[in-house]
Order: structure tokens, then C-alpha cells, then sequence
């Protein structure tokens, strides 16, 4: 690996010459391969995967080590969202959310969340009830961090393409922020060649600088005794341990031990020993290169802890337009599709979708909204409306709102999958009923089609469709 000379000084100074020898060599070692299983969806259709690729990662219970690399783009179970392709080290975020969260329902923000590792981790780990914001600067980033959720399946989360500084007015909105900043990316450098070229020392001045204005612009959104977890994928002390002593200094925050096993092989704070830092370095854990700190924020006796909302002025009781009235008819009648038994959801119309979102978190959508905040999606997408019909939505397919019995269910083959998801026509067994059907594989849904009789419409979505008509020799799937 030819990496920059002046990384290598400044690594090699921080390590010490032994540390740093031990480094160099684990990062000309194969990088390992691993996943995090989506547990929900896979109790809800009771699958079974091939266990014996498995190895546990001890810091995080659904996360898995693979022995080969699986050819991900052609296993259909990747693309029903029953599992997400995630360097373990970052999983090490489940510890941080296990010990430290409280119990109970909370708003947290995921600021940098694209493409959705540690998103997709932490909404599958947030107390029930709690909501999700999830976050991207860029927007192509966005659209793929909102895909990956739609896959993920949770219903309680909002996806948004914004700036940090568009969450500043905020004030205290958020029981956990997690800034899982833009950095140098040394730690990434076995994952990722473009990060050894992309690195100089002027790159890491604009990267720490950055992370400190990112951190600015929210701190006043987290509330008073809220949490604030800070990551990075590198190694210098700049963007890690002395950004973290930045933000205490500038605060009067403290920051958070969490409890490791010394089996783990983490390294603590390679600057001030007072600090609760983790870091994971590939020569003495199986992940890439990850830094990792929880931080809280003080709680003044006479703070404000919740976020108020703004009065709306003359509100009086608006009349229903016409085409309000037709989407709730619609909502009524696909309702039924999606699991309300407990009518926790109600619906939202935007681009012509509709879609499902918790009651208990509607003032923080209609603000978003109001406010000309980005959305790129919340809740959960149940239907396309077209004119006074609707369609079922991909994305319900994925959801874990899906009233699966609702549909009419046809299991399909391997092969049939892979034509599926390159949006080609399926053709269904003769018995099949017309209407909207719900396609799985391996008892997991994939996707609708709408059957015809004897033929069927392919209803997946054509800007997630596989390409490539070229097939692997040797597939492994899980
Ligand atoms: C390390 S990546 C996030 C990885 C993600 N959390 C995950 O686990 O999959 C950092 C993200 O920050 C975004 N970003 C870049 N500049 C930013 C800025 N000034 N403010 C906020 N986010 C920024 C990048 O586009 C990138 O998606």
C-alpha cells in the first residue's frame, strides 16, 4: 500500500515505532468482511440463513464477521433489506446506545447518515416509540440513505437533505445527536483507495476545522443533558481526542465512559488519558479504523429541556379541498394494508405518495415541512396515488407495517428474483388471482406486481433496478 509519506511520520509518532509497524502490516491484510442482520424482518418471516459463513462480533448482537465476500447484488435477501453490508468496528455504537440511552421514547438526530450504516443500526436499537431523523448534505447521498431506511423497514423515521446549520434553530429539540463527522478518512485507507489519495496534512486542517463548525451549528438543538456521539474513521488526534477536549472545553460538557471488554482489544485516548475515547485500529481489532465518543451536555438547573413548538396564529378549521377528501378516502382504504391496529399512524400526502406517519411525532413533520425543510421521505410510503386510484408503494413491500395477508403471496425462485429486480416481466402460476400480489423470496417480500390473468406488471422501482445483465460464475448468497 503506498501510503503519504507524512501519514506515515505522523501515524508512526503517534503509535510509536513498534504500534506503528504492527499497523502498516494489518493494513496490507484483506480487509474483513461483515454484516448486520436485520433481526425485526427476519423473526417477522422466520428465515434462516446459511449460519455457517457466520462469526459473531462480540460489541454488537446481530453483527456477523462473513469468511467469504457473498456477491450482494445478486442475493435478493440484500435487496428485501434482511441484512446491511457494515464494517464492523462502527457497530460498536450498539454498546454507546445500550448503556447510555434512557428508556424511554426520544427525537434523536442523525446528522451525517449517509449511506445509512449507523442509521439503520441505531433505529433498530432506539426505545420503542422513538424517532428517527436521518440526515444527508449531499443530495445523491440522500436518495441512497433514503433508499437503504426504505429497505431497513422501520416506520418512524423522516429522511432529510439539509445543511447542519438549517438544524441550528432547533433549540433543544434533540435527546441524541449523533455527528458521525466528514473526515481525512486514514482509517478507511484498506477499505477505500481513493482516501489515500484524497489525504494530505492540509486536508486534515480543513477536516478538523469543519467538524468544530458542524458541532457549533447543533449543539443549541441537543437538549440539556442530551447526547451527543462523535465518530470519525481516522487516526489523527486533531479530528478524534483533541475535537472531543474542544467540545468539553467549549461546553462545559462531560464525556461518557462505556464499558468494553478487554477481550475487545480497544484503544483508549491517545491524548489526554481523562477522556472516555474509543478507538478501533485494524493491527488489534478485526474492523477498520474507528473513533468513537459520547459526550453530554450540562444540565443547568433552570434550562428548558423540551423544544417548543411555535404557536400557529389564527388557526381556525380549515375546509377540506377536494383532492384532501380523496386521499383520505384513499388512506381509509389502504389502510388495511399496513398493521394500525393501535391507530399509532396517521397519513401524510406529499408528491403525490401517501404515506403513514406516528401521530405522536405530526408537529415535528408539519414543521419540517412548514419551515421548507428537504424531505426526501417520512414513514413509511404506502401508495402512489394516481388520480382517484392508488397503487401499493415499494417501500410498503419493505416496511415492517406490511399486513402481508392482506395480498395475495406468491414465493418465487432464485432466478425468478434476480429477473424481478432487473424490473423483467414475471409470469405467475396460473391460479393466480388479478390484482396487486405480493412477490417473496425465501418467505420475505420483495416486491408487488400486478397480475394481469396470465401475465403480470413488474411494479419494482426502475431507479433501483439491477443493470447489469451479467451473471457471476460463482455466487454466494446468504
Ligand atoms: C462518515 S460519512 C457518514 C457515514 C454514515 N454515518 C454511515 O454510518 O453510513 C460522513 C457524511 O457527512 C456528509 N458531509 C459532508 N460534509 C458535511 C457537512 N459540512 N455537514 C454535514 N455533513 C457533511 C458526507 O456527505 C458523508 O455522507
Amino acid at each position: 500500500m503506498n501510503l503519504p509519506p507524512q501519514f506515515i511520520t505522523q501515524t508512526q509518532s503517534l503509535l510509536g515505532d513498534v504500534e506503528w509497524q504492527k499497523l502498516s502490516e494489518a493494513l496490507e491484510e484483506p480487509q474483513p468482511i461483515s454484516i448486520r442482520l436485520n433481526q425485526n424482518k427476519i423473526d417477522k418471516y422466520g428465515i434462516c440463513l446459511s449460519q455457517d459463513i457466520f462469526e459473531s462480533i462480540p460489541w454488537c448482537e446481530s453483527g456477523f464477521y462473513l469468511s467469504a465476500r457473498p456477491t450482494f447484488t445478486y442475493d435478493p435477501l440484500f435487496h428485501s433489506g434482511a441484512y446491511y453490508v457494515q464494517e464492523a468496528s462502527s457497530m460498536f455504537i450498539e454498546q454507546i446506545v445500550k448503556q447510555h440511552l434512557p428508556h424511554k421514547n426520544i427525537v434523536a438526530l442523525d446528522l451525517c447518515a449517509a449511506p445509512g450504516g449507523k442509521t439503520t443500526l441505531l433505529r433498530s436499537l432506539l426505545p420503542s416509540n422513538s424517532l428517527l431523523i436521518a440526515n444527508e448534505i449531499v443530495r445523491k447521498r440522500a436518495q441512497i440513505l433514503s433508499e437503504n431506511l426504505l429497505k431497513w423497514g422501520h416506520p418512524d423515521v423522516i429522511v432529510t437533505n439539509n445543511s447542519s446549520e438549517d438544524f441550528s434553530e432547533y433549540t433543544n429539540m434533540f435527546d441524541l445527536i449523533v455527528a458521525d463527522v466528514p473526515c481525512s478518512g486514514e482509517g478507511m485507507f484498506r477499505k477505500d483507495e481513493g482516501a489515500i489519495a484524497e489525504w494530505s496534512v492540509e486536508n486534515v486542517d480543513v477536516c478538523w476545522k469543519r467538524q468544530r463548525d458542524i458541532i457549533s451549528s447543533i449543539w443549541h438543538s441537543l437538549k440539556p443533558g442530551g447526547l451527543l456521539i462523535y465518530s470519525t474513521c481516522t487516526y489523527n488526534t486533531k479530528e478524534n481526542e483533541e475535537n472531543v477536549a474542544w467540545i468539553l472545553d467549549t461546553y462545559g460538557a462531560q464525556s461518557l465512559p462505556v464499558q468494553i471488554e478487554d477481550s475487545w482489544n480497544i484503544t483508549r485516548s491517545l491524548y489526554s488519558k481523562t477522556l472516555n475515547t474509543y478507538r478501533f485500529m485494524p493491527h488489534k481489532t478485526k474492523g477498520e479504523g474507528f473513533f468513537v465518543s459520547i459526550i453530554q451536555k450540562p444540565l443547568e438547573e433552570d434550562d428548558v429541556v423540551e423544544f417548543r413548538f411555535p404557536k400557529e396564529k389564527g388557526k381556525n378549521k380549515k375546509r377540506i379541498t377536494a383532492q384532501e377528501a380523496i386521499n383520505n378516502k384513499i388512506f381509509e382504504e389502504s389502510i388495511n394494508w399496513i398493521n394500525n391496529s393501535n391507530e399509532v399512524y396517521d397519513s401524510v400526502v406529499y408528491n403525490d405518495t401517501l404515506f403513514a406517519f406516528p401521530k405522536l411525532y405530526m408537529p415535528y413533520l408539519q414543521l419540517y415541512q412548514k419551515e421548507k425543510m428537504c424531505i426526501v421521505h417520512a414513514g413509511t410510503p404506502i401508495a402512489y396515488i394516481k388520480g382517484k386510484a392508488c397503487i401499493p408503494h415499494h417501500a410498503l413491500a419493505l416496511s415492517n407495517l406490511l399486513q402481508i395477508n392482506t395480498f395475495e403471496k406468491v414465493e418465487i425462485s432464485y432466478e425468478q428474483a434476480i429477473a424481478y429486480l432487473r424490473k423483467e416481466a414475471i409470469t405467475l402460476p396460473a391460479m393466480t388471482s388479478k390484482g396487486f400480489v405480493i412477490l417473496t423470496y425465501k418467505n420475505m417480500p420483495l416486491g408487488f406486481v400486478k397480475s394481469l390473468g396470465n401475465r403480470s406488471n413488474n411494479l419494482y422501482p426502475t431507479e433501483w433496478r439491477i443493470r447489469s445483465g451479467y451473471m457471476p460464475q460463482h455466487l454466494l448468497t446468504l
